[in-house]
Formats: structure tokens, sequence, C-alpha cells
């Protein structure tokens, strides 16, 4: 074959390619998948009039939606297209399959103040390189178990220190605070927390701590997470690598950790001091468990964790919210590239499928399962998330925060506060339920017992 007859046999191919491809793309759009079922929509609003009507919590509300609708359903959120999942099994459909096609995180304006969508592990894209990076070096130089091993001197310090003010209820949730300022920058956070401006306060942080190493370029006393990031720093300089951990990196992750890690534990532990209280039986039992484990009035290591049944966290989160980022099917529906996807974790923790009696606060419901899997297998239990999202701070959490519950529980009696009002029992929304108003509760040392 000549020249113009092989160049007329390529364009034949192209051509047919063409519309072979294009004829296969408009066959799928005819085969329309559609979306989940959901309730009628409103224009502008869509379906705000729903939510706002029920005068619920948005989970509760969509909980209700749910027994109409289904596990699965559509709603719109003004012009925004929600997909709502509020089952066990369709959540493990969705993360087990469609993980990084749903694992970024709803963008919103705030986050662009400070570019912090840009340096933040918790708002980058999933697929984004510095993620990965920044995913990577939380588990191995903050959570890995050896480093957790390393500061738990400093953590058992702050519950000490909470054990011997114990002004309950604001100190508690102060000491989480500053078992998470100690591990980063070892130094005590909560005094200035409430100021807005905590990028520039880590900010300080850094360029003082920056100072006492070039002071001193041999001694790395604390060496804490932030000496962890400056040492990073250090090698990525030496090698003439682009350096990832610039100061302005530093700060977003530090804002990222804390914002993560203090109000979820503080919530935890306010909610199971309650429940204990409202179950005097429950309460008696885990003070009898800790007595015998670890003696009465002793604080609780967190070794000692791993052998108490009676003191689980049970999980205050409520919504797990993410974006598709492209077009996905799910349980032969269509999720559609850019709505929001939010799993209501209250409801599947609520599941009388699942769960036997499920509003009861029953820690013995866990005996089976002493360690508890909050990993991916058990799409029952997920108030750490799912996936490449999961929380990364995991296994402080489950150490740190029953250590200092035990402790509370093992060095003070907690007499029944007999008028529990009902606003005490109320959540305020957020994406952790924190309580809606603090808990304040007397504690009695027991070695003041008559
Ligand atoms: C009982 C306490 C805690 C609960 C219930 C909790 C829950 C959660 C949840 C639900 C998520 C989102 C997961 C998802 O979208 O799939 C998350 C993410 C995260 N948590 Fe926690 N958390 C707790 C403690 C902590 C602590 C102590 C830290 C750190 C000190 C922490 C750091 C983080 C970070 C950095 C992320 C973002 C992970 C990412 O996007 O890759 N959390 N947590």
């Amino acid at each position: 074959m000549d020249y113009y007859g092989l160049l007329g046999c390529g364009v034949v191919v192209v051509i047919l390619g063409w519309t072979l491809i294009h004829g296969i793309r408009c066959y799928n759009n005819k085969k329309k998948i559609l979306l989940p079922p959901g309730p009628f929509s409103l224009p502008f609003i869509g379906n705000l009039h729903n939510l706002i009507l029920s005068g619920d919590q948005p989970h509760t509300s969509f909980w209700r939606l749910a027994h109409k609708y289904g596990p699965i359903m559509t709603l719109k959120l003004g012009h925004k297209t929600t997909i709502v999942i509020s089952s066990s099994l369709v959540a493990k459909e969705a993360f087990k399959n469609q993980d990084l096609a749903l694992s970024s995180k709803i963008d919103k304006d705030a986050l662009h103040a400070h570019d912090h969508n840009q340096f933040s592990v918790i708002f980058l894209p999933a697929s984004s390189s510095r993620r990965k990076y920044l995913r990577k070096l939380l588990h191995s130089s903050i959570f890995s178990p050896n480093r957790l091993d390393a500061g738990q001197h400093l953590r058992a310090w702050k519950i000490e220190e909470l054990i011997a003010y114990c002004r309950y209820g604001q100190v508690a949730s102060d000491t989480l605070v500053n078992i998470w300022s100690n591990t980063i920058f070892s130094v005590d956070l909560v005094d200035i927390y409430a100021d807005p401006k905590l990028l520039r306060i880590f900010r300080g942080f850094i360029d003082q701590r920056l100072e006492q190493r070039n002071i001193s370029t041999t001694v790395r006393s604390t060496n804490d997470f932030l000496d962890v990031l400056l040492n990073i720093r250090e090698e990525e300089e030496k090698k003439g690598d682009a350096v990832l951990m610039d100061t302005n990196q530093i700060q977003h992750l530090c804002l990222d950790i804390f914002v993560s890690g203090s109000d979820s534990s503080s919530a935890v532990l306010e909610w199971v001091m309650l429940e204990l209280m409202k179950n005097p039986e429950t309460m008696k039992r885990a003070k009898a468990e800790l007595a015998e484990v670890v003696g009465e009035n002793k604080m609780i290591e967190e070794e000692d964790v791993g052998h108490l049944t009676n003191t689980p966290p049970p999980p205050p989160s409520s919504l797990l919210t993410r974006e598709a980022e492209q077009d996905v099917e799910l349980c032969g529906y269509f999720v559609p590239k850019g709505s929001q996807v939010l799993v209501n974790v209250w409801a599947i923790g609520r599941d009388p499928d699942i769960w036997e009696d499920p509003l009861a606060f029953k820690p013995e419901r866990f005996w089976d399962s002493i360690n508890l899997d909050f990993h991916d297998n058990n799409f029952e239990l997920i108030p750490f998330g799912v996936g490449r999202r999961m929380c990364v701070g995991l296994p402080l959490a489950i150490r740190a925060i029953p250590a200092m519950l035990g402790s509370l529980l093992n060095s003070f009696d907690w007499p029944l506060e007999e008028n529990i009002a009902p606003k005490d029992l109320e959540e305020k929304f957020g994406l952790i339920l924190a309580k809606s108003r603090p808990l304040q509760l007397v504690p009695i040392p027991l070695n003041s017992r008559t």
C-alpha cells in the first residue's frame, strides 16, 4: 500500500474509533441511572424547609427523612445536591468500592482565609500528593505506637494536674487541649485557645523554637512534634529538595490537629460522665473494675486501658461530610460529581437492626470485643470515620481518653446529681456533637470518705 493508501486507512480508523466512543457515551447517557429518592424540592431553597420545619437538629431530621426515603436519599440543600447515607450497608458499599471518589471534603469559603485549604490535611483533595505526604507523616511521626509511648509521661503528668485541681468540667476540656499542645509544642495552650488567631499563636511558638535551635544546634531537649517537623525541614533543606515543611505548612498542620483533637475528646468525656451519672449501676461496675485492676485512688496508665471493659468511649460524631470528586454509581443510583455526601454516623450508631436497645448506654455490649474495632471492616461503628479520611488521631484518642476518664473515676466519687435537667441531655449540633451546655459536677475525693 502506498503512502496515500496508508494515510486514508489511518483517517478511516480514527473516524470509526471516534464514532464508536461517541456512540458508547450517548448510549450510557440514555441508560441514565437516577438520583436516589428524596422529598420534592422547592426552587432556591431546595429541601431546607424539610429540615427547618421539623425543628430537629440536622442529623435527626436526616434520620427521620431516611425512614421515609430510605438509607440513601437525595436532598437539595439550597442549590447543592446532597446525598445522605443512613445505613452501614450503604456506607460500606460507598467506602469499600468508591472511597477515592468520595474522599474529598466539602469546600467552604472560610477555609480559603489564610489559604488553609491549600495546606490542610483535612481539606486538601484526597488525591493531592501534599495530603498523602502529610497523612503519612502524621501516622509515622506523631501517632505511631513508638511516638505515643514516648509522649505518655507527658499526658500522664497533665492528668495528674487535672486530678490535683479537680475542678471538673472546664478543667477536663482544658486538660485535653493541654495534652495536645504539649504533644506538639511542649507548652500549655489553653489560656489562649479562645483566641481565634491560632495560626498567629502557632507562628510565635515556631519562631521561638527556631531561635532556641539556632542557639543550640546539638540539644533537642523537647523532641516533640514541632521538633520532628523542624527536623524534617532541615533534612529537606540539606538535601536541596523543595521545602514542603515550611513554617506556613507547620502552622496549618498544627491547626488541623488542634481543631480535630480537642473538641472531639472533651465531648466524649462529657457524654460518658453524663451517661455514668444517669446509670449508677454502670458507674459502680466501672469503679469496682478500676479498683480491682489498678487499685483504688490510683491514676490509670495508658497500658491499663486494654484491661478495662467498662469505660469505652461512646462516639459523639454526627455526620461525615464528603464531596464526590467524580460521578459515582452507588447501590444502583447516580451520585453526581460535586454533590455533597453526608454519612449519618449518628443514625448508624442507633440503628435498631444492628444494636439491641440502641439508645441505652451499655458498655457491656462491647465486652466481646474489648479492643473495639473502629477500622474499615466494621461499618456499624464508624465514629472515627472511614477510608482515606479516617481519623488519624484514633490511636491517641483510644489510649488517652479512657486513661483520663478512668483516673477521674478512680480518684473521686461522683455523687448523683438528682436534678439532671432535660437541657443537660441536649446536643449542640456540630460534626462532633458537644453538649448544649457544659456538664458541671462536684467530685468528692475518695480519701475524704467518712
Ligand atoms: C474520640 C475522639 C475523636 C473522634 C470521635 C474523632 C472523629 C473524627 C472524625 C469523624 C473524623 C473525620 C473522618 C472522616 O471524614 O471519615 C476525624 C478526622 C480527623 N481527626 Fe479525629 N476524632 C477524635 C480524636 C482525634 C484526636 C485526639 C486527634 C489528634 C490529636 C484527631 C485528629 C484528626 C485529624 C487530623 C483528622 C483529619 C483526617 C483526614 O482528613 O485525613 N482526632 N476525626
